[in-house]
């Protein structure tokens, strides 16, 4: 299982590197890398594996951050309400933003990473709305609308496959300035 000894930090460069395409059918190490990235997202948030095996918590994990600089990203984003499903709950490949709103927005406490052991205030002003295109790991192509927090969590993973941090993002003058007509979420 992956523990956060296998999660590489600031400095690394896979963390600063474009992920390559993932090629289809996926290689059985690929599979078993997304399942195990899923799997890391659940444990972490089930507190008495986090608790037990010291996990951060986190809603998504990019390859990159395990030092594999390919575009394959685990999503787990539980739904507001204990019942029902989850909002995404899944390995998401060789993603692509295909539109983005004018509309920007950002979460009002920041953003944090997995691969960053200190906290960064600061605003990370994103895209409100995002329509993105991925494949699943069975190679199915997928299009998709996203607003809310799931658009931000999603352009967090991107970022990682393109080498981005969400510092990168932060006005240095001004980090936590919220640029007007920005939606503040959270
Ligand atoms: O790359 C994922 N990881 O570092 C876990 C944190 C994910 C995340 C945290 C805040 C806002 C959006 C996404
Ligand atoms: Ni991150």
């Amino acid at each position: 299982m992956i523990t956060m000894k296998d999660i590489v930090r600031e400095g690394h460069p896979a963390l600063r590197k474009r992920g390559a395409k993932v090629e289809f059918p996926l290689s059985d190490e690929h599979k078993a890398l997304a399942k195990e990235m899923l799997e890391y997202l659940h444990n972490s948030q089930d507190d008495e594996i986090a608790a037990k095996y010291g996990l951060r918590a986190g809603v998504g994990l990019a390859a990159p951050q395990l030092g594999k600089s390919i575009q394959m990203t685990a999503l787990f984003v539980p739904s507001y309400y204990e019942d029902e499903e989850p909002y995404l709950d899944e390995v998401w490949i060789n993603p692509r933003i295909i539109r983005e709103s004018v509309k920007r927005a950002c979460l009002r406490e920041g953003e944090g990473c997995l691969s960053v052991d200190r906290d960064v205030p600061g605003m990370v002003v994103r895209a409100a709305r995002i329509t993105v295109q991925y494949y699943t790991v069975d190679g199915e192509k997928i299009t998709r609308k996203l607003d809310g927090y799931e658009a931000i969590v999603v352009q967090h993973e991107i970022d990682h496959l393109n080498g981005v941090m969400f510092y990168d993002h932060i006005d240095k003058e001004n980090p936590l300035n919220i640029p007007t007509g920005v939606n503040v979420l959270g």
